[in-house]
């Protein structure tokens, strides 16, 4: 179902500047890199990146985040191609919002400004369709307001009369500030609520081995989750396409369990999020084995394990036996592939197939480990989804006997005294 997804015609559509500090913590490449992401964000919540800036600091200014000769480029370029908004790559502190609004108010054009927490909350606000989801988001983002109300309210009462200072007086700001807390409040309540309610319905399923997908935004989880659970997930090329995680249960080989699937992690996520997105990750909390699945053909795509790594770690699960899956090679630049030994059959005709050739070649490589398991697959070519499920079966049947004891006696009852299991579902 694609139906929340915002379609605008290219007059309709916002427009962005981006704004990013190559530092001593960030090389040149990194930016760049960040700064691609930061544009697929955008046109993720349907807003059309026109130009991207960016500047050499020790680290981002403290009062506004770039030099002051370097904003005033920016506005240069923001009046010219009457730009709707900027998009700061880090996180505005409340006070640089409140200068750097302060400054474009000089210019007397409206300029919305934005970071890369905020929209990435607006993605989720966008995204989220359950109830806990939607409670969740909104939670996350009243608390990345309030900060923002506190010190504007402070800088207003000394500003005040200023010129061409329209904001809310003490007494609304205080009003707003309350209003703000009184539903922080509300929501939370709201979510212990639910919270309980799923809590309950977790205890009352029964006891299944739980396997989790999880990884970084756009990978291919979804896509994954379609293939091996064969049901309707709904998966595109944007950036948290899920943010409501998906449950469905899976027999094979005579074993049920629970297959799910999650919101896609991403370097600098907001911790409000995360903390706010705490009941949906514990579906990945109690789960008995991870998928990690990772996009091959991503440039970036190390780094990504190690931002999904440290989130884990963060949330207490990083030591969960966990397979490590690499999707979509069938984008693996085959030409960059030093193919050794035979590409032609024993009869001397059959060649291998592309997928096989790279699959062969990525098994040489340091990527290929035991601990944790790693399977090269393309889920959308279903490539290697044999070996992934055998590697998957391997865990299953362990966490199953653990459950179940008696299992294999069972079996024994139906005439598999080894334990072998015939294939098929
Ligand atoms: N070429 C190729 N593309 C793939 C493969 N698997 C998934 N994709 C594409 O990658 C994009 C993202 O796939 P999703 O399944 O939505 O990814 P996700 O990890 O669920 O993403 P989020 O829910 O946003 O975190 C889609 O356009 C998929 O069609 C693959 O094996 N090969
Ligand atoms: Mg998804």
């Amino acid at each position: 179902m694609k139906n929340n997804v915002v379609h605008r015609t290219d007059e309709e559509q916002e427009t962005a500047v981006l704004v990013a500090v190559t530092s001593q913590k960030q090389n040149a490449e990194q930016t760049a890199e960040y700064l691609a992401e930061l544009a697929f964000l955008a046109s993720t919540s349907g807003v059309v990146t026109l130009h991207s800036f960016t500047q050499n600091l020790a680290k981002p200014d403290n009062k506004t985040y770039v030099g002051k000769g370097k904003f005033e480029d920016i506005m240069a370029y923001v009046i010219e191609k009457d730009v709707d908004m900027l998009i700061f790559d880090d996180d505005l502190s409340p006070s640089q919002v409140r200068n750097i609004e302060f400054n474009i108010q000089e210019y007397g054009k409206e300029v919305k400004v934005l970071d890369r927490s905020l929209l990435i909350l607006n993605i989720f606000a966008l995204r989220a369709q359950t109830v806990q989801a939607r409670t969740q988001v909104e939670l996350a983002q009243y608390q990345y307001m309030l900060p923002r109300l506190t010190r504007m309210w402070s800088h207003l009462s000394k500003q005040r009369g200023g010129v061409g200072m329209r904001g809310p007086g003490e007494k609304e700001l205080e009003t707003d500030r309350r209003i703000a807390n009184d539903r922080i409040a509300f929501l939370k309540d709201k979510l212990e609520a639910i919270d309980k309610q799923s809590y309950t319905q977790r205890k009352n399923r029964d006891r299944m081995v739980r396997v989790s997908l999880v990884g970084y935004t756009n990978v291919g989880k979804s896509t994954l989750m379609q293939k091996l659970a064969k049901t309707d997930v709904f998966a595109e090329n944007k950036l948290f396409a899920t943010v409501d995680s998906t449950v469905r249960k899976v027999v094979w080989e005579g074993i049920p369990f629970l297959l799910t699937d999650t919101v896609g992690f991403i370097r600098k996520l907001p911790t409000l999020l995360i903390e706010s997105f705490k009941s949906t990750l514990d579906e990945v909390r109690e789960a008995d084995v991870l998928l990690h699945v990772v996009d091959i053909s991503h440039p970036n795509f190390e780094e990504q394990i190690e931002v999904v790594q440290g989130i884990l770690n963060e949330m207490g699960v990083g030591d969960k036996p966990t397979i490590l899956v690499f999707n979509k090679i069938d984008l693996f630049p085959v030409e960059d592939i030093f193919f050794e030994g035979s590409e032609v059959g024993i009869d001397g005709e059959v060649e291998l197939s592309k997928m096989d050739r790279v699959t062969a070649f990525l098994k040489r490589t340091h990527w290929q480990t035991n601990t944790p398991k790693t399977v090269f697959i393309s889920a959308e070519q279903r490539s290697n989804l044999a070996e992934l499920r055998e590697t998957i079966m391997g865990q299953l049947k362990d966490k199953h006997m653990q459950i179940f004891p008696n299992w294999l006696e069972g079996n024994h009852l139906m005439g598999h005294s080894d334990g072998y299991m015939p294939e098929g579902e």
